[in-house]
């Protein structure tokens, strides 16, 4: 593993306004390593998927400060975050799911046709490479509501990939997912980090995956114990 910072969070602190004030983030600071496969555990409430949509850049109402791969985030505007993400961050989110009527293959191309760097031509290559080294190739021309939740994690994290972020971002990757899909998803995931030195970060309720990444934060009542 580099030592280099690919992520860096300095006293996050978020506070929600309704029903009444509330402090879900209360200091948080950590940062992770490029090339390192962190998970984020704790109870129900306290604060993991609000932390995470923090660091994807989609949540800016923070008092704190965020740094991607050097770059200062905090204080961009929406247009520039939303650049940011499409060339630097992959996405597995569940409020992110696949477009049900489309193909597996214009899933996983949607997010490099956005970026609009490439040729058509070029992203259907990537899409299916991308397809490829998760193991769903075979699978690229179907609806992506007529495969299995596992199929269906896969082409998620396919899509993720096809702008080869320097970091992903997860939330619950393998929710949904029996013990052989959850391994699968593991073994991607420890091959991205070693192999290809992106960082992935995962929220997670299952402690067996936790205690597979490189390191665990947990979290408590808005801080990490
Ligand atoms: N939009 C919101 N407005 C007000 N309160 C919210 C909002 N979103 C989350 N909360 C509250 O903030 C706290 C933290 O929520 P968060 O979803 O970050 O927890 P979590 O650790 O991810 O929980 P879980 O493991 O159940 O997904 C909870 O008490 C939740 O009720």
């Amino acid at each position: 593993m580099e030592n280099k910072t690919s992520l860096k969070i300095r006293n996050l602190v978020k506070y929600f306004h309704e029903p009444e004030t509330f402090q879900v983030l209360k200091g948080v600071s950590f940062e992770v390593k490029k090339g390192e496969f962190l998970s984020i555990v704790g109870k129900s409430g306290s604060g993991k998927s609000t932390l995470l949509y923090v660091l994807s850049t989609m949540d800016t109402d923070y008092e704190g400060t965020l740094q991607i791969n050097g770059d200062l985030l905090t204080g961009k505007t929406q247009n520039q975050l939303a650049a940011f993400r499409n060339e630097h961050i992959g996405f597995v989110f569940q409020f992110h799911y696949l477009l049900p009527e489309f193909s597996c293959l214009q899933n996983v191309m949607l997010p490099a046709l956005k970026l609009g760097k490439y040729s058509t031509k070029e992203i259907e290559h990537k899409a299916y490479e991308s397809l490829r080294l998760l193991d769903i190739e075979g699978q690229a021309l179907k609806s992506a509501n007529k495969l299995s939740g596992g199929q269906q994690q896969r082409v998620a994290i396919a899509r993720a990939l096809i702008n080869n972020p320097s970091i992903i971002m997860t939330d619950e990757p393998t929710g949904n997912l029996d013990s052989k899909n959850t391994e699968a998803v593991l073994d991607i995931f420890r091959g991205l980090a070693k192999e290809n030195g992106q960082t992935i970060i995962c929220v997670t309720h299952d402690k067996d995956f936790a205690n597979n990444t490189d390191r665990t934060i947990e979290m408590a009542d808005g801080l990490i114990i």
